[in-house]
């Protein structure tokens, strides 16, 4: 997959997706899979923005994706050459028309393009997607609009999904996603309390940039080295033992014992189990944590009757 960071002017009339795409949830796999589906053997393209808009209009906003896991999803469901385009306050200025003209067709020549239903564009978001599909058939271009998908009766989006994961509602979430929702991250030192009070932990270092779950323990699987383990991961801030305001991710792999600092791992959300509480002694953290472990060794247990 070829990663454009400016927008050259092409010759062939590839196929366009357009959006943010943050998350890859199953809204956005139905607009891959119809710009797929019409391809016809052209190219199949996607223009999208490095920083979400929101953010530049001073959102503080973290991703469902790092940039690096959106540019997979994108490759992974066929996706030839994407635009990766930092938005800006020039880019701001450019109109719906413009957008169009000079963007759409004159530079990306696009033969089709595929959106949203709510997908909209240009200065102040004055373009929506009839508008859109409206002007490209008088340019003598395709457009298909994307009828919404929805989960639980709810329609769904990279917002309300951002939302159910601050809230700790991960099923949801993950149903809207279509994937568990994860965290990679290098393992790091920590203060080393864990193995003293009998569970290790993995504690992570991960993009500054990433959604965290809402302050909490759940049940999660880990990937190591391709291996998935069952595990549980605290999110926040370890009250107990410490007084820092920088929140922590942090695994306990069950059946795990090797050393791994400096190495990869990824952390997939399952459930919530309960909030983060401080305890009065490390005793009672410990007799806390034994329960949620036996909590979880149930849950698999049932899973595999
Ligand atoms: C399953 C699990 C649940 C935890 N729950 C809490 C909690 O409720 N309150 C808290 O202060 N710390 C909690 N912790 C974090 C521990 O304080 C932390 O793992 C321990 O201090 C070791 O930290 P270290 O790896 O930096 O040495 C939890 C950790 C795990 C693995
Ligand atoms: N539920 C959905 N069904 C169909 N298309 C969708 C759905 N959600 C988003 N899209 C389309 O996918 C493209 C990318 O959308 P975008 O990145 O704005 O995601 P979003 O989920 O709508 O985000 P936000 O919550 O910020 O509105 C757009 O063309 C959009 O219209």
């Amino acid at each position: 997959m070829n990663i454009y960071n400016r927008i050259l002017k092409r010759n062939d009339t590839p196929v366009v997706a357009l959006g943010f795409f943050d998350g890859f949830h199953v809204g956005h796999k139905k607009v891959f899979e119809v710009l797929n589906l019409n391809a016809n053997r052209r190219r199949k393209v996607v223009f999208t923005f490095k920083n979400h808009p929101d953010k530049l209009l001073g959102l503080d906003l973290r991703y469902i994706l790092t940039n690096s896991e959106r540019l997979e999803f994108f490759e992974k469901h066929g996706i030839e050459d994407v635009y990766f385009i930092e938005f800006t306050k020039e880019f701001m200025q450019i109109d719906k028309d413009r957008f169009i003209k000079e963007i759409l067709i004159e530079k990306l020549n696009a033969g089709l393009v595929v959106v949203g239903y709510d997908f909209t564009f240009g200065y102040k978001a004055e373009g929506n997607s009839e508008y859109l599909c409206k002007k490209l058939k008088d340019y003598g271009r395709e457009c298909i609009v994307v009828d919404p998908v929805t989960c639980n009766d709810q329609v769904v989006s990279s917002t309300l999904i951002r939302n159910l994961i601050m809230n700790g509602n991960i099923q949801l979430a993950n149903s809207m996603l279509g994937y568990n929702f994860f965290v990679n991250g290098i393992v790091k030192k920590g203060n080393r309390i864990g193995r003293k009070l009998g569970f290790p932990t993995l504690n992570i270092r991960f993009d500054k940039n990433k959604l965290v779950p809402k302050r909490g323990v759940y049940v999660t699987n880990t990937i190591i080295d391709s291996k998935r383990y069952i595990s549980l991961t605290n999110v926040g801030f370890n009250p107990t033992v410490s007084k820092t305001q920088s929140i922590k991710i942090e695994t306990h792999v069950l059946d795990f014992e090797e050393k791994m600092y400096g190495k990869k791992i990824k952390i997939e959300f399952i459930d919530f189990i309960r909030e983060e509480r401080k305890f009065e002694s490390l005793q009672e953290l410990k007799t806390q944590i034994e329960k949620d472990i036996e909590y979880v060794k149930a849950l698999f247990c049932k899973a595999t009757l």
